[in-house]
């Protein structure tokens, strides 16, 4: 893989090698031998995944509604086989954990993917191991449009909320303010070369970032390269996010 793609708007990155290690343990677990034979290389190599070292044409957004985006990059990251986004979310988990040790982040905001997103189980699980805590949104009970963030480990209790996406069970003594986590990893459907992001459309992850001072926590859009757009329609709710991290970028606003 091309490293001046990773290395644009940015420093080069730069995992410690121990805690790759742990990461590719849990990729590995459940995969067959021949997963496990696969570098980076021999899977960007592979027929059905296009070269990264050569920009992809960005899907022409322009003069399309929000919705008719949404409607389309959802189809989009819906194609993608299981192998794929296996692959895909073992090279970008990579990407997101370097940035995670760039900044020394102790409390790292994640989702459960559905819909097509990017994978995120088997990072968690890297980071359980490297003791750094991980938080999961739950719908506020209350407070219509908002997300509490609760802590997740392998003993939580899950529920699964009204769009069917498991969460952890509302439990006071394990919720983080905003302002206590490091990151907050934002799932989203679309995104643009400037860090603009399109979610699902419950302005729940607007809602969210509009509480971030000083990029404290540091907000990080996680997407599969097919979810970038040439440019989003923006409203003036919409908070740009500062990094954006793919299989085969990160883009540094
Ligand atoms: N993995 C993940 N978790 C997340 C989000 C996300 O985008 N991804 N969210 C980010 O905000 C929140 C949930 N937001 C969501 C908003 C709309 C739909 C959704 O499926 N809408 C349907 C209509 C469903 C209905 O109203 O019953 C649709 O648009 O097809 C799902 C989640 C919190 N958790
Ligand atoms: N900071 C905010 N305060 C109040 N309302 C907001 C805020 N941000 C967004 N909204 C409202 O939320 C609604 C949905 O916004 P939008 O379509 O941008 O959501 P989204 O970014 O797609 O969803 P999400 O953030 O949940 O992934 C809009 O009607 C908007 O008025």
């Amino acid at each position: 893989m091309s490293m001046t793609r990773f290395m644009t708007n940015s420093e080069p990155y730069q995992s410690d090698s121990s805690a790759v290690q742990t990461l590719i343990t849990y990729f590995s677990s459940g995969s067959t031998a021949s997963d496990k034979l696969m570098t980076d290389q021999a899977i960007i190599n592979k027929d059905s995944f296009t070269d990264p070292s050569i920009p992809a044409p960005l899907f022409d957004s322009y003069n399309m509604s929000r919705d008719s985006i949404r409607r389309h990059i959802r189809q989009e990251r819906n194609a993608l086989s299981q192998a794929e986004q296996n692959q895909l979310a073992l090279i970008a988990s990579r990407h997101l954990l370097s940035e995670i040790q760039r900044i020394s982040a102790k409390r790292v905001a994640l989702y459960l993917a559905f819909d097509g997103e990017l994978a995120t189980n088997k990072l968690i699980k890297a980071l359980w191991k490297l003791d750094i805590e991980v938080y999961l949104p739950r719908l506020h009970p209350f407070a219509k449009g908002h997300l509490l963030f609760i802590r997740y480990t392998a003993d939580t209790v899950m529920i699964n909320n009204r769009f069917n996406i498991a969460e952890p069970k509302l439990d006071v003594g394990n919720i983080a303010t905003v302002e206590q986590l490091d990151m907050i990893v934002t799932p989203l459907v679309a995104f643009d070369n400037n860090g603009n992001r399109m979610g699902m459309g419950g302005g729940y992850y607007d809602r969210t970032l509009a509480q971030v001072i000083d990029n404290k926590p540091l907000a990080v859009g996680y997407a599969h390269d097919c979810q970038q757009v040439s440019v989003l329609p923006i409203e003036y709710w919409d908070v740009p996010l500062p990094v954006i991290i793919t299989p085969t970028k990160r883009l540094a606003i």
